[in-house]
């Protein structure tokens, strides 16, 4: 049962690995097959390139019409020829040579002399001669003279290069010695007349139809032969000869010009010049700059000499250097990434301009341009671990979007004289917003219908481009609005910008100025997105219409306080959700009548019913409601009359960053040491560093209120 069970067990083994094996061998036999077809269709493949390249000549179209099944009979014929050909041995060629000097004359010159040989030589293959002179008449006479020019160097080096040895002698002497120097395989000279449509010039004897070698071995050799050529053309000083072999189309300009210096002279001396390594073409026509314009691959190191080894890393820190050059050349004028930051030096304090919560301004001048910048300093002093993050944030945001015209622009970022001391240079803009309602206010003058509505314009529109690119302000006031003498408005102070995404994550509520904070944020949500600076803008129309702040409230609750009493106390009706929101839970309110706002634009006829509207949307209650950026610059309040006046027609004002100005150098008096006295050593340190006095470094007519309640 052992035994049985084993037969049993072994039968279906022993005949699954025969049904394997026969099954492998026909795998292997048809792989062969498949491997066969495909190198048969690569090559006709590859001369049907050259047909098309050569389709004048007619031996090229007889190759084609030979069929791949008898290849191999026509491969033993050329063999039994060749076998022929090599008993008939020197003689013959020694005949060919002599009957050649007495037609020896340029080939150009004299077409039918080449006919008579080939006569004589009984090959009768005239109409190919035909082909091939109509080919050499076409060759211009300047072409030839550089072949044959070229050729009599390699004659006269070849000469010179030969030793003193009779064999040498002999060999010198006999071009069938010679012939026999190059000793390139048989199938590799087989392939090479294939695949050399003007093969047939160099020699006549083969001007019989040649067929297409489907040899694997042929194939193999040709492949090999490739990959040889391909390293020579990467190879300043790779071997040049087995170049003759290479079968690429478009390397026949190449094979052309060693081709030509065959064709010109018609003599078998200077075929084995050329493709002698040391007297090629390539090696003559290579100047030092060429050999030593590619960096060499890993294994070419090793055989070069010293002085190549040293022209080769000379040449390639050269290249490296231009390499530099042009990269750098294509950077932007100023890039701190790679060029690393300035130093405040390179700027000359002018006078300050304000102090805000996280930063002094100044107003300096570029000592190299002279251009007019405002320098922020960022606060760092509280910074114990590393760059304050409020401060990457402003900077980082102000350059993502500083490329509006409604947003101010920072040119670059420089450091102090040491680390903790780090300043943003913006585009300096002449007035801030808050400075200038005050002065409208206490003069009694307002901006025009007009003006309104081109700075609400270009506010939404700086706004606008930073909601596209994700962009939160959440700082938005009139104290950070600037505006230009040409009246552009620009938005400033980044401090508190942030990136927002969808969904939203929870961020703290503690932000934007308190009279500018919508009722969200004031009670408490941390997910909010772009209607928190709608609203700010919102405040923003009011104030720049009324000249006043809308909400100015004392605190937290006294400013939602203030907001209910003007709009009227929410209800669940009018924002949904409102009740779960967290300060709405603990505190009460009183109910307010809806909207009483309109009563305060009514005196004067300060605003009429469109531009209410816009108001009224931008200061909706609801966040889900509020208008956005988009929506309140296609509002029908910027279509009516009047329509916004254009900036440049704006009247122009004193700017208060302009009221402390230094006086020139020329006049600069010398400055005492003790009027720093009064001043705290870190602002006196800078004063000194921007040559500048103390009282020239107090703030204009306009101070600004610090809101303690702003984080
Ligand atoms: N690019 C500028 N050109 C001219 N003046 C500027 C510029 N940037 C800022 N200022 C002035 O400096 C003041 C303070 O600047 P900024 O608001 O950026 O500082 P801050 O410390 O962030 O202030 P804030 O208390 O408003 O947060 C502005 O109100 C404005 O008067």
């Amino acid at each position: 049962m052992g035994g049985a069970s084993t037969i049993g067990e072994l039968g279906p083994m022993t005949s699954a690995r025969n049904r394997a094996s026969s099954s492998e061998d026909a795998k292997s036999s048809r792989s062969n097959r498949e491997q066969e077809t495909k190198m048969r269709e690569s090559i006709l493949s590859r001369l049907s390139k050259r047909k098309v390249s050569d389709s004048d000549d007619d031996t090229t179209e007889q190759r084609f019409s030979i069929q791949p099944k008898d290849a191999q009979k026509a491969k033993e014929d050329r063999y039994r020829e060749k076998e022929r050909e090599r008993r008939k041995g020197r003689d013959h060629r020694d005949d060919r040579r002599a009957g050649r000097e007495i037609d020896a004359r340029p080939s150009n010159r004299d077409p039918r002399g080449k006919n008579e040989r080939s006569d004589r030589d009984g090959k009768g293959h005239e109409h190919r001669h035909h082909s091939h002179h109509h080919k050499h008449d076409r060759t211009s006479d300047r072409e030839k003279e550089k072949h044959r020019k070229r050729d009599e160097r390699n004659k006269d080096r070849h000469r010179q290069s030969r030793t003193t040895s009779p064999e040498d002698d002999r060999t010198q002497k006999s071009p069938l010695k010679k012939a026999r120097q190059y000793d390139a395989p048989e199938d590799a000279k087989l392939f090479d007349r294939v695949l050399d449509p003007n093969y047939k010039s160099k020699q006549q004897e083969v001007l019989v139809v040649e067929d297409v070698e489907m040899s694997p071995v042929e194939i193999l050799d040709e492949k090999e032969e490739k990959e040889i050529t391909e390293f020579t053309i990467d190879s300043p000083a790779g071997p040049k000869k087995y170049s003759k072999f290479e079968s690429d189309p478009e390397s026949d300009h190449e094979e052309e010009k060693k081709v030509h210096t065959i064709k010109d002279s018609d003599d078998d001396d200077v075929v084995e010049v050329h493709d002698d390594p040391l007297h090629s073409d390539y090696d003559e026509d290579e100047s030092d700059d060429d050999k030593y314009s590619k960096t060499p691959e890993d294994r070419e190191w090793e055989e070069m000499t010293e002085t190549e080894l040293r022209l080769h890393k000379e040449a390639m820190k050269k290249r490296q250097v231009v390499r530099q050059k042009a990269l750098i050349a294509q950077l932007p004028v100023f890039y701190p990434g790679l060029m690393g930051c300035r130093n405040i030096d390179e700027y000359e304090c002018v006078n300050r301009v304000d102090e805000g919560t996280f930063g002094v301004v100044y107003r300096g001048k570029d000592k190299r341009t002279d251009e007019i910048v405002a320098l922020k300093r960022l606060k760092m002093e509280k910074e114990r671990e590393g760059f304050p993050i409020t401060a990457l944030r402003e900077i980082n945001m102000l350059l993502k979007a500083g490329n509006h015209p409604n947003i101010v622009n920072v040119k670059e970022i420089l450091l102090g004289s040491n680390m903790d001391k780090i300043y943003m240079a913006m585009e300096f803009v002449e007035h801030d917003m808050k400075s200038l309602l005050d002065t409208m206010s206490r003069r009694n003058k307002r901006f025009s219908i007009g003006e309104q509505k081109t700075l609400m314009r270009q506010l939404l529109s700086g706004i606008e481009h930073m909601h596209k690119l994700w962009i939160l302000h959440r700082d938005l006031k009139t104290s950070n609005l600037l505006m230009s003498h040409t009246g552009v408005l620009k938005i400033a102070d980044f401090g508190l910008a942030r990136e927002y995404g969808d969904p939203l994550r929870k961020f703290t509520s503690i932000v934007v100025t308190l009279w500018y904070r919508s009722p969200e944020l004031l009670l408490g949500t941390r997910l909010y997105s772009t209607p928190v600076d709608m609203w700010s803008i919102g405040c923003i129309m009011a104030e720049l219409i009324l000249l006043k702040p809308l909400f100015p409230g004392q605190g937290e609750t006294e400013q939602i306080k203030k907001i209910f009493m003007e709009l009227g106390t929410p209800t669940e009706s009018i924002w949904p959700g409102v009740s779960e929101l967290e300060r709405w839970k603990t505190l009460t309110f009183e109910k307010y009548p809806y909207n009483q706002l309109r009563k305060k634009f009514l005196a004067g006829r300060l605003l009429n019913d469109t531009g209410f509207k816009l108001l009224n949307g931008l200061l909706t209650l609801d966040p889900k409601n509020r208008v956005s950026a988009s929506q309140a610059l296609d509002h029908e309040w910027f279509e009516e009359e009047p329509h916004p006046v254009p900036p440049e027609e704006f009247p122009t004002f004193p700017a208060k960053s302009e009221q402390n100005k230094a006086p020139p150098p020329a006049a600069k008096p010398k400055q005492p040491e003790n009027r720093m006295a009064h001043v705290d050593p870190e602002t006196a340190k800078l004063l000194k560093q921007f040559e500048v006095r103390p009282e020239q470094v107090k703030p204009g007519g306009f101070s600004l209120k610090f809101d303690p309640t702003r984080f």
